[in-house]
């Protein structure tokens, strides 16, 4: 038995599906995958299929397969036997199989996860880390758990704060090397929903270049909104400033964001003065920096790291497979 060379790193959230083949140890991306099965519309297709509930862990790791198949083309090499670690929503009632959460507190250098190890099969030929999520009394995530194992924080008597942008943002507090309390904030659905299905979809239209003066201006005068006034009188105004010609459709998507972002980290911890690390994509990263800024935040904690969401993600899940591995949870594999 010798260490795997490599794994194949499954981020299965609600709207998107993210197989890529990885070294290891240095966590070298080789091969890709990307489909928009998330656990939302495969779950919907299983429900189509009317099959009984015996087959559904098979009907999810079919797609899986399907994905394996075409990094294991992309990367000409043969992937029998290289296990899958899948994080995110996979584990959730709408995923191949319902894990139950793990009570925070949780250590955050993942070694006491809930994990569920489904041997390789002849239909399935890779051993499966099923990583679960965690919750509170009221509150829950399932993704975020990995990615911030792989921030790597320590155990610091520091209290940390980790911040992680999206659908669903969360804001986890750490403390010598234990994540201690959980709160999410439905941000990103918020943003999805009203520039999309609200009478303000048709003032709001969707950018990308945050960078634009014109469009850091409109999310600045966002967050500054949402420091007075009413969170849904502020969100009006992204009508009227389409009527008025106050601000374009994209500066408005910048506004909207601005807004929601203010009125999440308005929740920020006014005594808190440790270090804050924000993972997440790219661009939502850049946003949540420059409100943390506006915001004063940066200036009175110790310090704000930001990290991608890609390498968050390796790390945490290479760190949960190395405990399945040290814990003999999962065999070393033979070289792959
Ligand atoms: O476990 C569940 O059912 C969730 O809804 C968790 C969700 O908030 C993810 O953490 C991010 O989308």
């Amino acid at each position: 038995m010798s260490k795997p060379t490599h794994f194949l790193s499954c981020d299965w959230g609600t709207s998107s599906f993210r197989l890529k083949l990885v070294e290891l140890p240095g966590l070298r991306v080789v091969a890709t995958a990307t489909s928009e099965e998330g656990n939302a519309a495969t779950f919907a297709q299983w429900q189509q299929a009317g099959r009984p509930e015996t087959q559904r862990l098979g009907f999810y790791l079919d797609i899986l397969g399907k994905h394996c198949q075409a990094l294991e083309q992309q990367a000409a090499r043969p992937l029998a036997g290289v296990p899958v670690v899948i994080s995110g929503m996979a584990s959730s009632t709408v995923g191949m199989l319902e894990l139950p959460y793990k009570p925070l507190p949780f250590a955050t250098d993942g070694s006491d996860l809930a994990t569920r190890l489904l041997p390789a099969t002849p239909d399935f030929n890779h051993p499966v880390l099923l990583i679960s999520g965690v919750k509170t009394d009221d509150d829950v995530m399932r993704g975020e758990e990995t990615q911030l194992v792989g921030c790597e924080l320590g155990a610091t008597e520091q209290e940390q704060l980790f911040l992680h942008p999206g659908t669903h943002a969360k804001h986890v507090s750490i403390r010598n090397g234990q994540a201690t309390a959980l709160k999410t904030y439905m941000t990103g659905e918020f943003f999805a929903l009203l520039s999309g299905k609200s009478i303000l979809a048709s003032a709001v239209k969707k950018a990308d270049d945050f960078r634009m003066p014109a469009h850091t201006e409109a999310f600045e005068k966002g967050v500054r909104a949402s420091r007075h006034d009413n969170l849904l009188h502020n969100s009006f105004l992204v009508r009227t400033n389409h009527l008025f010609d106050k601000l374009s459709r994209p500066q408005n998507f910048y506004y909207l964001s601005g807004l929601l972002i203010g009125y999440e980290l308005s929740d920020f911890p006014a005594d808190f003065t440790g270090a804050v690390v924000l993972a997440g994509e790219t661009a939502l990263v850049q946003s949540y920096e420059a409100a943390l800024d506006l915001l004063g935040i940066t200036d009175r904690v110790a310090s704000v790291t930001v990290l991608s969401a890609e390498e968050v993600t390796l790390r945490g899940q290479a760190a949960v497979l190395h405990h399945a591995q040290q814990t003999g949870k999962l065999a070393p594999a033979k070289a792959n």
